[in-house]
C-alpha cells in the first residue's frame, strides 16, 4: 500500500475497538489489523465466560443454605457439568457475536494477519507493508505457560481452553491464586471438582491487607484445599500430573495455569523503535497519553502490562485513539484504581492498596459481615471490610474487602475516593435499612471514631444503635 494512512491499529480487542471508535469518528483513513480469533479476550475467553461459569457454580452452591431457609430436598440436586459448559459457550457465542459487529462493516480497512513493526510508522503483515502517520498497538496479553509445562499437552489448561472442555475431570490443580486462579478454583470446586490451589504469593486474589486475606482464607478453606507462599512445580505421574509445592504433593488429572498474563509484544518489532526496552522487553509508555517515548506510536490495554482490566483497556484505547488523531497530544487523568475478583464473597481492592499506604498517616476502620443483619437474612453473612483514611484530613484513601455485594460497595467507595470525600461526608449520605451497605457504614463509623469529632449538629455523627437488627 503506497498511501500513508492516518492510523494503523494493531489488535481488535477491547482496547483496539475503543481506539477504532475514536479514530473512525475523525477519519476514514485507517487500518485495523488483527491476528487470530476476533471477538475480544473479554467476551471470548475472559470476563464473560468466566462469569457465566461462576454464576452456574454459585447457583448450585446455594443448595447448602437451603436447609437453613427451611427448604428441603437439596441433597437430591445434581449438576450436569456438560450442560453448564454448553450454557457458558452459548452465552459466550452471543457476547462474541455482539463484538464482531464492530469490525464486520470495515471492509478493506480490516485485515486479518500478524502485524510486525518495521519502524514507528510502518507495519508489515506478511510480505505487505503499511505506512501511517500514527500507530496504536493494542495487541493484548496471553496466559503465561512455562515452556516445561507444554510437554503435558492438554493436561495443562488455561482460560483459553477451559471453556472449550466438554466436561470437567475429577481432580484439578489450579496453579496461581490471583484473580483468575481464585475465581476459577472456587467455581470448579462448587461444580464438584476436587480442586487444589497453589499460590506463590502469600496473599490471595491480589489482596495486600493481611486481615482481609485471612478472612478470605478462612472462608475458602471450607471449600477447597490450597497452599500458598511457595512456587508450584509439575512432574508427570502415572495417572495425571504431580504438583509439588514445598512439602505438599498432589496428583491432578489436569492443571490450570493461572500464573499471570504476558503482554503480546514478542515478535512485534518494538526493538525497531530505537527506545530502550526494560527487562520485560517493554518500552516506556506515558500512562496519561499512552505514547511510547516521543514517538508517533501508542501502546494500550493489556499489551502495555499496566493493569490487565477491561475498563482500563477501554480507557486506554479511547486515549490512544484520540491522541492518534490529535495535532497536540492530550493528557488524560486516569480513574481511581478498582479491582474486583468475582469470588463469593466478592473480593475488591479500591483506591490505594493497603500495602502502598503510609501506616503512620493512616486510620483503619473495619467491619465484619458475620453478624450483619441483612446478610444474615440471606445466609450470606461472612467476610470483612477494611477501609483506610488519612489521619489528618479524614479523607477516604482506599479499601480492601471480601464481603457480600463487595462488587457494588467498591463502586460507591471508588466514587467517594474519586471525589476526595472525607469519612464524615460519606456518613452524611442516607443508608437505607436493611441493606448490606449498613455493613460498610460500620467500617466508616469505625474510622470516624478515630478521627477528630465533627459537629454534633451534623447527621454524620448519628451513631449506631448497637443492636444487630437495626444497624
Ligand atoms: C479469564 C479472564 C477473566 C477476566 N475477567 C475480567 C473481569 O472480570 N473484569 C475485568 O475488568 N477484566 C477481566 N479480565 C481482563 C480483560 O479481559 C482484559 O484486560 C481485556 O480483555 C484486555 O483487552 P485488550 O484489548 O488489551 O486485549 P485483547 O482483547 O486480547 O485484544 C488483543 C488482540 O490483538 C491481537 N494481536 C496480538 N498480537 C497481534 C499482532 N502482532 N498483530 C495483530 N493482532 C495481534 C490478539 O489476537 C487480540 O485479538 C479477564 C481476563 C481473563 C483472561
Ligand atoms: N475479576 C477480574 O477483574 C479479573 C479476573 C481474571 C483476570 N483478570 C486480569 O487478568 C490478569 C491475570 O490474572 P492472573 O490471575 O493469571 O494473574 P495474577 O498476576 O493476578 O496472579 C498470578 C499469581 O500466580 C502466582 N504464581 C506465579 N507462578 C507460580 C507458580 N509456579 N506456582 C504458584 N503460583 C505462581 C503469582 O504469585 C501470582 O499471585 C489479572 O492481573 C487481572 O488484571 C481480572
Amino acid at each position: 500500500m503506497d498511501k500513508t494512512l492516518d492510523v494503523i491499529i494493531i489488535g481488535a480487542g477491547s482496547a483496539g475497538l475503543a481506539a477504532l471508535r475514536e479514530v473512525h469518528k475523525r477519519s476514514e483513513s485507517f487500518l485495523l489489523i488483527n491476528d487470530g480469533a476476533y471477538g475480544t479476550t473479554c467476551a471470548r475467553v475472559g470476563c464473560m465466560p468466566s462469569k457465566a461459569l461462576i454464576e452456574a457454580a454459585n447457583a448450585f452452591h446455594r443448595r447448602h443454605s437451603f436447609d437453613a431457609f427451611g427448604i428441603r430436598g437439596a441433597a437430591a440436586l445434581s449438576v450436569d457439568v456438560p450442560a453448564v459448559l454448553r450454557r457458558v459457550r452459548a452465552l459466550r457465542d452471543d457476547f462474541v457475536a455482539g463484538t464482531l459487529a464492530a469490525t464486520d462493516e470495515l471492509g478493506e480497512r480490516s485485515l486479518a494477519g500478524r502485524a510486525r513493526l518495521l519502524d514507528a510508522q510502518t507495519v508489515a503483515v506478511g510480505e505487505r507493508r503499511y505506512h501511517a502517520r500514527r500507530i496504536v498497538i493494542a495487541s493484548g496479553s496471553q496466559p503465561v505457560i512455562p515452556d516445561a509445562w507444554r510437554a503435558f499437552g492438554d493436561r495443562i489448561v488455561t482460560t483459553d481452553t477451559l471453556f472449550e472442555l466438554e466436561t470437567l475431570p475429577r481432580r484439578m490443580a489450579v496453579v496461581g491464586l490471583g484473580a483468575i486462579g481464585i475465581e476459577i478454583a472456587q467455581a470448579l470446586s462448587r461444580l464438584g471438582v476436587e480442586v487444589t490451589g497453589f499460590g506463590a504469593n502469600p496473599r490471595l486474589a491480589g489482596l495486600s491487607d493481611e486481615a482481609v486475606d485471612l478472612a478470605l482464607r478462612e472462608l475458602l478453606d471450607k471449600e477447597f484445599a490450597f497452599h500458598t507462599s511457595a512456587s508450584a512445580e509439575l512432574s508427570p505421574a502415572a495417572d495425571g500430573i504431580e504438583v509439588r509445592s514445598g512439602a505438599v504433593r498432589v496428583v491432578a488429572d489436569q492443571v490450570i495455569a493461572a500464573i499471570g498474563r504476558r503482554p503480546n509484544v514478542a515478535g512485534l518489532g518494538l526493538e525497531t523503535l530505537g527506545v530502550e526496552l526494560d527487562a520485560r522487553g517493554m518500552p516506556p509508555v506515558n500512562p496519561n497519553t499512552l505514547q511510547i517515548a516521543d514517538l508517533p506510536i501508542f501502546l494500550a490495554g493489556d499489551a502495555n502490562g499496566r493493569a490487565a482490566l477491561l475498563h482500563e483497556a477501554a480507557d486506554e484505547g479511547h486515549i490512544a485513539g484520540i491522541n492518534a488523531m490529535a495535532t497536540e497530544l492530550r493528557c488524560f487523568r486516569r480513574r481511581t484504581p478498582l479491582a474486583i475478583v468475582f469470588a463469593d464473597p466478592n473480593v475488591a481492592v479500591v483506591g490505594q492498596r493497603f500495602a502502598d499506604l503510609d501506616a503512620a498517616q493512616l486510620v483503619i476502620g473495619q467491619a465484619s459481615f458475620k453478624r450483619q443483619g441483612r446478610a444474615r437474612t440471606a445466609q450470606h453473612n461472612k467476610g470483612l471490610m477494611r477501609l483506610y483514611a488519612d489521619r489528618n484530613s479524614g479523607r477516604l484513601l482506599g479499601g480492601e474487602m471480601c464481603v457480600p455485594a463487595g462488587e457494588h460497595m467498591a463502586h460507591v467507595l471508588a466514587l467517594a475516593i474519586e471525589r476526595e470525600l472525607s469519612v464524615q461526608e460519606l456518613l452524611r449520605l442516607p443508608f437505607y435499612h436493611p441493606v448490606l451497605e449498613e455493613g460498610m457504614r460500620g467500617a466508616l463509623r469505625d474510622l470516624s471514631a478515630q478521627l477528630p469529632a465533627g459537629s454534633d449538629s451534623d447527621l454524620a455523627s448519628c451513631g449506631a444503635y448497637k443492636v444487630e437488627a437495626l444497624d
